[in-house]
């Protein structure tokens, strides 16, 4: 379980990216952090495994609370948590295969991580781990060979091979074709129900949200302004995530659900879309 506590991030420059976040994610839920661009999404979950300093708070995983570790510490705690990234992060000039187990490095030694010495075992779980994200066969290919889709793959293979506790995954999709965004967030969905961990995926494509995730956080401004199920993102969630408290309460108070009488300075252009309070 993973538990995060008035996380707040000041960036160096002033910018509050987080203004004090708390959430719990468990089981094997798929939940999807949503919010307009600059809301902090990438900032609360590059917090999670500290490649990103939080400023104040907590983030505990499994009881350990990571916040706590000391970067050595950190460096082994960093096994339980994997991460996807939206530009995928591999090392273009190795295999499939390579990329994969860049995923155990946390596990061996740093002399057998030097000689790029893996156990068999190892070798064993990336070949089978290449099979569930349908990249079977394609182990010795060098990374630059890959289609977009396919070095994203690599990167949920190289996250999975870690045998983490929960997933992480910022903007998986960003740089996919829409065929492949779906084939992708079927894979997470996939990949959390059969290890029983959680994944938590920012992402802009609202649509795949919905379509994908047990549960939605919607961050505003960092500011975390909704945290429920899916089945509740209704319009007026969407203007409170996307416009803010104060705008969204604005437009529900001006605009009416089903009557002619707009109370507010300006005309709505699509009455359609404004659902009231
Ligand atoms: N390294 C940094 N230094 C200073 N400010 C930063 C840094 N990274 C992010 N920020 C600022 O923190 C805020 C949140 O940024 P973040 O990237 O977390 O948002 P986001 O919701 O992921 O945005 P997007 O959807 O555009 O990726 C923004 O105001 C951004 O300018």
């Amino acid at each position: 379980m993973l538990e995060v506590t008035n996380l707040r991030k000041v960036y160096p420059t002033g910018d509050e990216a987080l203004t004090g976040v708390s959430t719990t994610i468990e089981g094997n839920e798929i939940v999807a952090m949503i919010g307009p661009s600059g809301a902090g999404k990438s900032t609360f979950i590059r917090c999670i495994n500290r490649l990103t300093e939080p400023t104040e708070g907590e983030v505990t995983l499994d009881g350990t609370e990571l916040t706590a570790l000391d970067s050595g510490e950190m460096k082994t705690a960093r096994r339980n948590v994997g991460m996807v990234f939206q530009e995928y992060n591999l090392v273009e000039r190795l295999t499939v295969m390579e990329n994969v187990l860049s995923g155990r490095l946390g596990y061996v030694s740093n002399w057998a991580a030097l000689r790029r010495n893996f156990p068999q075992e190892d070798v064993e779980m990336a070949y089978d781990i290449l099979e569930t994200v349908g990249l079977g066969g394609m182990e010795n290919k060098r990374a630059d060979e890959l289609s977009g889709g396919q070095r994203q793959r690599v990167g949920i293979a190289r996250a999975v091979v870690q045998e983490p506790k929960i997933l992480l995954a910022d903007e998986p999709t960003s740089s996919l074709d829409p065929d492949t965004s779906h084939a992708v967030m079927e894979l997470l969905t996939e990949i959390a129900a059969e290890r029983n961990i959680p994944v938590l995926i920012n992402i802009h494509e609202v649509h795949l949200a919905v379509e994908y995730a047990d549960r939605i956080l919607g961050l505003h401004e960092g500011e975390l302004v909704f945290d429920g199920p899916t089945t509740d993102l209704d319009e007026n969630a969407k203007d409170v995530i996307y416009r803010g408290k104060a705008l969204a309460g604005e437009s529900s108070s001006n605009y009416v659900e089903g009557s002619d009488t707009v109370t507010g300075e300006t005309e709505p252009t699509d009455k359609s879309t404004i659902t009231g309070d």
